[in-house]
């Protein structure tokens, strides 16, 4: 075996490794690394600061759930991504402790004049004149899923029908897309739809919301990390069974994902990791229960069915997921040459790893079920999807005063990225150029 610091691609953002990253890892264990990384002296570190919010995390108005998963940690870029009013800053004075030790493990800066804070300033200054409309579109869209959902799986059942089964699958995986909408804000109903899955919200809360959405492409990224090593996303030496085998493998990948995230998760849960168990964990078999109750069938055929189901929800999810935004050669990667590994504004990075799609940006229902408008969507995550398209003068605006723009390019454009960049062995030696046209 080699050792640990071999295998761990080494990161050209100059971030410390998490100490076990491993695609076993799981989110309390990705936010354990953390602690160690961090600086937070069991604290919660935001900037250069240590704060003790342990009286605040019943109060937070997003919930008490993300200051209980991340004390010990650095929250940086969790607490600007998260809010757009000053109100949090007025909070912060009061449960200030001392000044940080170590300096942060993370090269991203918020700087006042800079990218992405210049861009809040000014989407704060529009978001209360937006009107609500499409967020109550966004409501009925994902509703609407969840019904068809349920009377497709139903209907795939009484008559034993597998074309059924893959429109109630392909209904599923819109609907989980469009409840990954819901677990960003604050706590509400809506997010519980995403565990019908199998997949929990909890997890995904870190896996996707703390983790991916703010250390994105790096080596900090649970995304990158959990799919290492059949999807070597990094570029770095890889062997030829690895680099082709995507190709060959890679139906059976995207099937078996949800059915292979579940089952870790009950390893973990054998292992005494009680923490991963929620009140919540009952929604996914309320679906083929309701598929019993109604089609009449026996517990084992209501099973079989319910497996196809979750295996066709979990196809379109990789295959939507997997291709959305993160994965070309031109897209950062730790392991490229950075725009810069120490003066590095949050929201540049963000646009030199997301690229968008021309087929899916100004369709609400798609960007919804697609993770349209994800440049967007990844600066202003609490926002719904179907409000993103508004902002769209502003960032632009924005965007043409700090010389960048958002790579827009096709769909299918970004399928072939994905495939080209698990081959990628070479690390790219210019940083990205958000002015290239596709
Ligand atoms: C891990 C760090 C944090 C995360 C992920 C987070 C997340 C959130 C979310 C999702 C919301 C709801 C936003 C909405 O509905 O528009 C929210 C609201 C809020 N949070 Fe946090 N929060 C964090 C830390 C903090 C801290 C440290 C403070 C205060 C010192 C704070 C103060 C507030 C306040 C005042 C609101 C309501 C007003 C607003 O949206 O700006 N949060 N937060």
């Amino acid at each position: 075996m080699p050792p640990r610091s071999e295998v761990i691609p080494v990161s050209t953002l100059k971030i410390k490794p998490p100490p076990n990253r491993s695609p076993a890892q799981n989110g309390a264990l990705w936010l354990k690394d953390k602690e160690v990384t961090d600086g937070a002296e069991g604290l919660w570190r935001i900037h250069d600061d240590l704060y003790d919010f342990s009286d605040f995390i019943r109060s937070h108005p997003g919930g008490s759930e993300w200051l209980e998963l991340t004390k010990g940690t650095d929250i940086t870029e969790a607490y600007e991504v998260h809010h757009l009013s000053t109100a949090p800053e007025q909070i912060l004075k009061k449960y200030l402790v001392r000044k940080a030790k170590t300096k942060r493990n993370s090269p991203f800066t918020f700087k006042d004049d800079g990218f992405y804070r210049t861009l809040k300033r000014e989407v704060a200054s529009i978001v209360k004149t937006l009107p609500k409309q499409p967020i109550n579109n966004s409501a009925t869209f994902t509703d609407f899923l969840l019904a068809g959902t349920f009377m497709f799986a139903v209907l795939a059942n009484t008559y034993w029908n597998y074309y059924l089964a893959i429109v109630a699958g392909v209904f599923l995986g819109c609907l989980v897309i469009a409840a990954h909408n819901y677990f960003h804000k604050k706590d509400n109903f809506r997010m519980l739809y995403f565990n019908l899955s199998l997949m929990q919200t909890r997890e995904w809360r870190i896996s996707h919301v703390l983790s991916h959405h703010l250390h994105t492409n790096t080596i900090d990224d649970m995304e990158i990390t959990m799919n290492e090593p059949l999807l070597p996303f990094l570029p770095h030496e890889k062997p030829p069974i690895i680099k082709y085998g995507y190709y060959l493998f890679f139906p059976i990948y995207w099937l078996m994902a949800w059915h292979a995230n579940f089952l870790k998760r009950v390893y973990y849960i054998a292992k005494g990791d009680t923490h991963l168990i929620q009140w919540y964990d009952f929604v996914p078999y309320t679906l083929p229960l309701a598929m019993y109750l109604i089609s009449g069938q026996s517990i084992f055929a209501t099973l079989w069915m319910w497996t196809v189901i979750v295996a066709i929800g979990s196809f379109h999810f990789s295959a939507v997921g997997l291709n959305a935004a993160h994965h070309h050669p031109d897209i950062f990667h730790d392991g490229d040459a950075p725009r810069s590994d120490t003066d590095y504004d949050w929201g540049l990075s963000q646009l030199d790893a997301i690229m968008d799609r021309h087929e899916i940006t100004g369709s609400h229902f798609l960007v919804l079920t697609n993770f349209g408008d994800h440049a967007l969507h990844h600066m202003f995550p609490t926002l719904d999807h179907g409000t993103l398209e508004l902002l769209y003068p502003t960032f632009r605006k924005v965007c043409q005063d700090f010389n960048v723009d958002l790579r827009m390019t096709s769909q299918l454009e970004l399928i072939k990225g994905s495939f080209m960049q698990v081959m990628r062995t070479e690390p790219n030696p210019n940083p990205p150029d958000l002015l290239k046209k596709y």
